[in-house]
């Protein structure tokens, strides 16, 4: 039995965790559960469904109508008082930091943007294993994980680093030629960047193959997501940027694969459903049996694989020239993505106008020191935000 500590149990992944779990009450218990304070119907019902010991909530008005929230849905479930205990509530900024130091075996960080650096670095510290599905930790403050987190204790929730962690468990790090990060090309597969102007947020959340949050579904479309996902490879598996490749790969049935010394290569290949890396990273190195359906063998397939159009979408590029470059300039290309995002949602900022932000907000960056401490990262990040600001006034204006 493992106890698990969820932090953005109300999202995608965190919603997902859950049905695993529900399915699993031999393998896992839920001691904990965080999110932003956005639907406190669900966290308050998910509590009282799982008989959680605390619950975190980011919005520090949030708590009396999480209180509320509790009594609410036991009148749902028909309890009487006496029939269930309300959780411990913790709230403000620092709440999922404090859960990710509670008492359990596990923490899946499934809250979105780089706010979940703290909780990364908390629950590594507490020698937690840390099931990891918010990349933005990693990218935004890749070289203070490095230098806690011990051999093991981060496994990937990512769909292509559950892939790649499959393919390297049992194997030498020195027998590996290449990583391949497969891309599933996003809302705008197969256009020219031409064709990129006028595109809407309503079609830039349609992703053709995954159901996700907002922020990652708008990141694929814009490839970032797949740019964040190098630097998370880089920093998971520590091999050089020019040995990690993407290519298109429209089924999103093959997730990541590895070339070794060799000549062979491996790939892991399951239909896109997220419910299987989770549980791989609840329960790991265990697998959890029927976590999610297998390809059909006894049909025909046809997968395909295409090279990146690097014109149309030059996302990865910078990021990989921001990961070259190392310190915090991975963390600025993500906290300015965060900004450009919002800005993009609001309708403030063409989607061409995302990346050739970050292209600008990059090129602008000061040498920026190795960040020793959260708060280094928090400067870069500040500055970051700062300047993909004004770059957004700026081309709101027509400049
Ligand atoms: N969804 C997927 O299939 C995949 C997601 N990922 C990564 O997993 C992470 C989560 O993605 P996803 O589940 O799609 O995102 P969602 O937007 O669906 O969920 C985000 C979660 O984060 C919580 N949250 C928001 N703001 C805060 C805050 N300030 N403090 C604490 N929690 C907060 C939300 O709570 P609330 O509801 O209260 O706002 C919600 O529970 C991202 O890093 C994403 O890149 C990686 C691979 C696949
Ligand atoms: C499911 C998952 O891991 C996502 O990060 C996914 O990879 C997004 O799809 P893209 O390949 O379109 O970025
Ligand atoms: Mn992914």
């Amino acid at each position: 039995m493992r106890d698990l500590v969820l932090l953005g149990s109300t999202g995608s992944i965190g919603t997902q965790a859950i049905d695993i779990v529900r399915r699993n009450p031999d393998k896992f218990r839920v001691v904990a559960l965080g999110a932003g304070g956005g639907n406190i119907e669900l966290l308050a019902a998910q509590a009282l469904e799982l008989s959680v010991e605390v619950v975190g909530v980011a919005r520090s008005s949030a708590v009396q109508d999480l209180q509320l929230a509790f009594y609410a849905e036991a009148q749902k479930r028909g309890y009487a008082t006496g029939d269930f205990k309300i959780p411990k509530i913790v709230a403000g900024p620092d709440a999922m930091t404090e859960l990710a130091r509670w008492k359990c075996d596990v923490v899946l960080n499934g809250v979105v943007g780089s706010l979940g650096l703290a909780p990364t670095l908390a629950a590594l510290s507490e020698g937690r294993i840390l099931a990891l599905a918010n990349k933005e930790s990693l990218v935004a403050g890749g070289p203070l994980v490095r230098a806690i987190a011990k051999p093991g204790q981060i496994v990937p929730v990512d769909s292509e680093h559950s892939a790649l962690a499959q393919c390297l468990r049992g194997g030498r790090a020195d027998e590996v030629r290449r990583l391949v990060l497969t891309a599933s090309g996003g809302a705008f597969r197969g256009r020219r960047r031409e064709e990129l102007g006028n595109v809407t947020p309503e079609e830039a959340l349609k992703h053709p193959t995954w159901d996700m949050g907002p922020v990652v579904t708008i990141n694929s479309a814009t490839m970032v997501n797949k740019a964040l996902e190098v630097i998370e490879a880089h920093e998971l598996f520590a091999v050089p940027y020019d040995d990690i490749e993407v290519m298109v790969h429209p089924q999103s049935v093959l997730h990541s694969l590895v070339e070794f010394t060799d000549g062979s290569t491996l790939a892991q290949a399951s239909p896109p459903d997220m419910r299987l890396p989770i549980a791989l990273a609840l329960a790991w190195p265990d697998r959890v049996p029927a976590a999610a359906a297998a390809v059909d063998w006894t049909q025909a397939h046809n997968w395909e694989l295409r090279p990146l159009d690097e014109e149309a979408f030059p996302a990865v590029r910078l990021a990989k020239e921001a990961g070259r470059t190392g310190r915090c300039l991975p963390a600025v290309y993500n906290a300015a993505n965060e900004e450009c995002v919002a800005a993009f949602v609001s309708g403030r900022l063409p989607f061409l106008g995302i990346v050739d932000t970050l292209e600008r907000v990059l090129a602008a960056a000061p040498d920026f020191a190795e960040p020793g401490t959260v708060d280094d990262v928090l400067a870069a990040e500040a500055w970051a935000r700062a300047q993909a600001q004004r770059t957004i006034a700026t081309v709101a204006e027509g400049a």
